[in-house]
């Protein structure tokens, strides 16, 4: 086996994209199947060779070389295809298995069973989470189990707020031999073809791409940033029944301007500071470019961009490419869900809202645009009316047209002329003035409305709206708790990451909090868009998504003061988004899909007439058919697939 020729497989330039040191990576190994007569001693130090035991199909033998296997351990480190403990007596001899799991044979349940108790055992949550991520790269189908049956104890460790704290460590607990995305360095840009064609997987159906440079409200972490895409897609496949081996996380590492991570001498990424704008944008030109030509279906969701790149990425690739961004329109759907049942609730007629945002950055933009929307199309507004219901404060206080700072555009949107000349500085102070009946929270300023500050709004409101949205927890400007007993059980709340439930002494029930997070849209907008296989993501498809979400409350939620269903539902929330999200992409005629153009009569491209699309069984059938596409984890009953490592 050994080859006298030089080594063959992975060359120095077929590594790019999975690891963005130079140093010598195991992961490398999963870019490609590895040459059976190639000698890779000497490309690769000998400790990492072990690591190619994580390649299917591939073993080392005692010279160093790699030889094709079948069954065994190749079965066991195939993350989609392994079930442990699961595997059948049967099939435990002709996939060579005996002796390499122990012998009880268990069921998926009791598998689950072991990985909560074990997971209770944990005492921190960056370890659950690091034990969590080592499941999802041995068992796809037992990791997505344990998510989908016990969300709630696992959403928070997998997303916000442990995500947060996954991310600024990233580096350090960085496992060589993990491989969940794609590292696309600048200094890689003539490589990127070549780096697409290193993803394992063939023809992802969504991706999500960061630059790192917002990471929730923690700030730029460049590299680290990759457990946001990371996550975000643990939600698509977990909420949305995606198939896990058609994600595809994505991280641009273009430097960071983060002095903590340039001198750390762990941090993975590149140590520069982020280019100017053209060099930013000639950059992710042509990564949309490269990624279109590879998959040209692919969905695109921008994530965690900072706010004036946020804006402008959407901006210069929304009507040219399938793409949205999950922080401006993501966000800006859910919170309008939530304030549709929040208005209701309110008693307060629509016209007569004040909304104050803390936070004029990409998501409290996002919101207010999308809130706008609401008020023109359902409260009969004109689009200047409309425009006057918000009051944005930044760093800077109160933002107006006459402060004297250069407003960036997105900020222009909202931005204030009706002030007097008066600048108001402090929160207390734009409250005092604004008399608002909602403040929205989106500034990553922990603990920023204060029990003044929510007095304050109480003494205005009979139910003041408060929703401190910012990530991850130690960043929400206040908590359920807090805003309970300072609004005296009044306030209508909902919060970016979960809060625990409220023993209401007022009223005595038991209160559990909304969250006003973007994962109950993301996952349904983007399985719509997909099925559908839209043109492009529009403004009605993501303003339809919050409709739909707000009308998903069943009459017991509603009569829990719930503003958004209970998180269990969530499959079945995203099923019916990315069903009326279908339905938008048909009325607008930016529907492809054969079978569901079909479905209405129609042909691919053609806009299908509003009367048609109101026509019950049919909207019955497309929601079957949606169902019936979701990714469901568990163990083939057939094994016939496996043949092929017999
Ligand atoms: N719940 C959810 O689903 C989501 C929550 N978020 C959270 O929202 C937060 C903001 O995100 P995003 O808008 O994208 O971030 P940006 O960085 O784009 O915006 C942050 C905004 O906060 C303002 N700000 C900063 N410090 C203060 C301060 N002391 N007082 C008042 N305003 C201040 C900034 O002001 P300036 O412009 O002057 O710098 C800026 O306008 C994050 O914590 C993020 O996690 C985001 C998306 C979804
Ligand atoms: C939830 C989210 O997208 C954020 O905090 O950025
Ligand atoms: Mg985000």
């Amino acid at each position: 086996m050994r080859s006298a020729r030089k080594p063959v497989g992975l060359s120095h330039s077929q590594l790019r994209g999975i690891t963005s040191t130079g140093r010598w990576s195991s992961p490398t190994l999963h870019t490609r199947p590895l040459s059976p007569t190639a000698n890779y001693t000497g490309l690769l130090p000998p400790s990492l060779l072990q690591a190619t035991l994580k390649m299917p199909n591939t073993t080392i033998n005692d010279k160093h070389t790699v030889s094709p296997l079948k069954g065994g351990m190749s079965v066991l480190k195939s993350r989609h295809i392994n079930q442990g403990t699961s595997f059948p007596p049967q099939l435990r001899t002709s996939l060579r298995l005996r002796g390499l799991v122990p012998p009880t044979q268990e069921t998926l349940d009791q598998q689950i069973e072991r990985v909560i108790t074990f997971l209770n055992t944990l005492e921190s949550p960056i370890e659950k989470y690091c034990y969590l991520s080592r499941l999802k790269s041995e068992n796809v189908t037992l990791f997505y189990r344990v998510v989908i049956d016990h969300l709630t104890q696992i959403t928070p460790l997998i997303y916000t707020p442990v995500v947060g704290e996954a991310c600024q460590k990233f580096s350090l607990i960085y496992t060589p031999g993990l491989v969940e995305g794609l590292f696309l360095s600048k200094e890689d840009k003539d490589h990127i073809p070549e780096i697409l064609d290193n993803w394992p997987y063939p023809n992802p159906e969504i991706c999500v791409i960061t630059d790192g440079s917002r990471i929730l409200g923690l700030g730029d972490l460049g590299v680290n940033g990759m457990g946001i895409p990371i996550g975000k897609l643990s939600l698509y496949i977990a909420a949305a029944g995606f198939d896990p081996s058609r994600t595809l996380p994505i991280t641009l590492d273009m430097g960071t301007n983060n002095d903590k991570y340039l001198n750390d001498p762990l941090y993975l990424g590149l140590r520069c500071r982020r280019p100017s704008d053209p060099d930013f944008f000639d950059y992710i030109d042509s990564v949309m470019a490269a990624l279109r030509k590879k998959w040209p279906n692919m969905l695109v969701q921008f994530e965690d961009f900072s706010s004036e790149h946020a804006f402008q990425t959407l901006d210069r690739y929304r009507n040219e490419y399938l793409c949205f961004n999950d922080d401006i329109q993501g966000t800006g759907a859910v919170i309008l869900s939530g304030f549709i049942n929040a208005l209701t609730m309110s008693g307060v007629p629509l016209n007569k809202h004040r909304i104050l945002f803390f936070g004029a950055g990409s998501a409290g933009v996002g919101v207010a645009s999308q809130l706008k929307d609401h008020f023109i199309k359902s409260g009969g507004m004109s689009p200047e009316a409309a425009r006057d219901v918000f009051w944005l404060v930044d760093s800077k206080g109160l933002v107006t047209f006459d402060r004297g700072d250069k407003l960036p555009q997105h900020k222009t949107l909202f931005a204030r002329s009706d002030n007097g000349g008066k600048q108001f500085k402090t929160l207390a102070d734009v409250i005092n003035y604004v008399q608002p009946t909602a403040l929205i929270g989106l500034a990553s300023q922990g603990g920023a409305f204060t029990p003044d500050i929510i007095e304050l709004m109480a003494s205005m409101n009979d139910r003041p709206i408060i929703f401190p949205l910012s990530n991850p927890l130690t960043n929400a400007e206040c908590t359920f708790e807090q805003a309970m007993i300072h609004t005296k059980g009044k306030v209508l709340f909902a919060s970016g990451t979960a809060f625990p439930a409220f023993l209401d002494p007022y009223s005595k029930q038991v209160l559990e909090p909304g969250q006003g997070n973007n994962m109950y849209i993301f996952p349904g907008l983007g399985r719509g868009t997909v099925l559908a296989k839209a043109e492009r993501v529009t403004d009605d498809m993501v303003y339809q998504s919050a409709v739909t979400l707000a009308e998903s409350l069943t009459e017991e939620e509603r009569s829990e003061q719930r503003l958004y269903p209970r998180l269990q539902r969530i499959r079945e929330i995203s099923a019916l988004i990315a069903r009326d999200v279908i339905h938008t992409a048909l009325r607008e005629g930016l529907a492809h899909e054969p079978a569901i153009v079909r479905m209405y009569g129609a042909s691919p491209g053609q806009p299908v007439p509003a009367a048609t699309l109101r026509d019950e069984e049919r909207a019955a059938a497309l929601l079957t058919y949606v169902q019936e596409r979701m990714w469901n984890p568990a163990y083939p009953e057939d094994f016939s697939g496996l043949k092929a490592m017999m």
